[in-house]
């Protein structure tokens, strides 16, 4: 686990600059077509729905006639090749690698072949059930921002969303058709969705708490929603004012209209493992909500986990029809954004710099930041076709506006390196 949180060491590679040796480890950045965003042809009716993008190129090996059950999970039949693969990709994937053999001496062959084989075993046990890609949804601009303090202005949200877009993010969460009295710091939604919705080739859900938000959405352009339940009754009436079974009838009218347009819904649970207010929560609620909003249509279930949770929920959800949301207010949020993969998720939910929270969960601190997200995964050889060096100059653009350093950790030691480097 520590490989995973080590800076890459930079020192060991004095001819790059940063930004070149960021990138040396950054997946290479392609857009994935339109019609290729990650929901394949599935609107409401959650059918044959992959929650993955896909790089052609990469994925020829992996096709749905060969695993019908999950399409981008790696193929661990192929251990050879898979050893071969790790190797040429990220320094901590070399760790698991073969060739790297600088550490043994000619003396030792024979116990290095043992401990080759182990190490392949191991990296077996390790990136089996890992997906080949992972979704990233970027929450900034909507979870990052609904909770600060000064209301930022329409414009340099919009700037976000248009930057944020540049890094090869497809999905970001624009903002949220609420009511204004709840949260002031998107009253804007309706300016906002206005000036970004024609962006070309980026899913920009927006979050509905009813039809009569759902209907301001379309109307100013949004062309997916997300509805957000609860699996904590206090967190339910404390967020949107009724209970969990109310909302879930709030929500089949909103997934019931959406299907008449044609419009994806997205479906969050929220409080999965516990609640600021009730404490634990059991698995089973989970599962309860999330098979509800999945029956209703729902393509997607956000989810904070920890495995039991997931367990319960994946025994009603396809594992592809789910997603993992988490704040870092524990500090939990990166190893178990790796637990959900190796249980076969491919959808991270995550927000620049850290940014976020939630103005009804008190002491809930930001999402998980998606410059972590997309560090950890190009160190595991997972794809994202997320370009690192942007989505950190999009942390840098605001975290300015904001007046607070990123919460990024990856952001700031590479925001280090650079500083250091320079002084060279
Ligand atoms: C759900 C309501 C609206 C109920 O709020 P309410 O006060 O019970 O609503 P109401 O139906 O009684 O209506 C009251 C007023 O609100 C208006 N209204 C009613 N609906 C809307 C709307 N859609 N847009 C704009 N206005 C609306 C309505 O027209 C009326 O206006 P008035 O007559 O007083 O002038 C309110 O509680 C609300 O907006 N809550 C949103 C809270 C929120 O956004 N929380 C943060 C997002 S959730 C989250 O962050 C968690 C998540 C998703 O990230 C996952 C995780 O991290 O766990």
């Amino acid at each position: 686990m520590s490989s995973l949180e080590e800076p890459l060491g930079f020192d060991k590679l004095p001819s790059m600059n940063t930004m070149d040796r960021v990138q040396r480890f950054s997946s290479g950045c392609c857009r994935p077509q339109v019609d290729n965003l990650g929901m394949g042809n599935c609107f409401i009716e959650g059918r044959s729905c992959s929650t993955s993008n896909s790089c052609s190129e990469d994925n020829e090996d992996y096709t749905a006639e060969t695993y019908p059950w999950k399409r981008q999970t790696r193929d661990m039949s192929r251990r050879n090749s898979f050893s071969q693969k790790t190797m040429t990709i990220g320094r901590n994937s070399m760790k698991f690698g073969i060739v790297d053999n600088s550490f043994y001496t000619s003396d030792y062959q024979h116990s290095q072949k043992r401990n080759n084989k182990d190490m392949q075993d191991m990296a077996y046990k390790f990136m089996k059930g890992m997906p080949e890609f992972v979704k990233i949804v970027e929450v900034g601009p909507r979870d990052g921002l609904q909770n600060e303090k000064n209301v930022v202005p329409t414009d340099v949200k919009v700037e976000l969303i248009h930057r944020l877009a540049s890094t090869g993010l497809s999905v970001i969460e624009a903002t949220s058709f609420v009511s204004p009295k709840w949260v002031p710091q998107l009253a804007d939604a309706k300016d906002v969705m206005q000036a970004v919705h024609n962006l070309g080739g980026i899913r920009l859900p927006v979050l509905t708490p009813n039809l009569k938000g759902f209907e301001a959405a379309i109307a100013a352009g949004a062309r997916e929603v997300a509805v957000f339940a609860s699996a904590s009754e206090s967190f339910s009436k404390s967020n949107i004012n009724c209970s969990i079974e109310e909302s879930l009838a709030r929500y089949r009218a909103v997934t019931s209209a959406a299907k008449a347009l044609s419009i994806p819904v997205r479906g969050y649970v929220s409080c999965v493992v516990g609640c600021p207010v009730e404490g634990s929560v059991p698995p089973s609620k989970v599962a309860y909500v999330a098979k509800a909003l999945y029956d209703m249509g729902c393509f997607e279930i956000s989810l904070g986990t920890v495995v039991p949770m997931l367990l319960a929920v994946m025994a009603v959800v396809p594992t592809e029809k789910l997603a993992v949301h988490f704040h870092d207010t524990y500090g939990q949020s990166l190893p178990n954004i790796l637990v959900s993969l190796q249980m076969g998720i491919s959808a991270v939910d995550s927000s620049v710099a850290g940014l976020g929270g939630c103005p009804y969960a008190k002491g809930a601190s930001g999402n998980v930041a998606t410059e972590d997200v997309v560090y950890m995964l190009n160190g595991l050889g997972v794809k994202t076709n997320v370009d690192i060096e942007k989505l950190m100059s999009v942390g840098d653009f605001i975290g300015k506006h904001l007046g607070r350093p990123s919460g990024s950790k990856t952001a700031i030691a590479l925001s280090r390196v650079t500083a250091d480097s320079s002084k060279i």
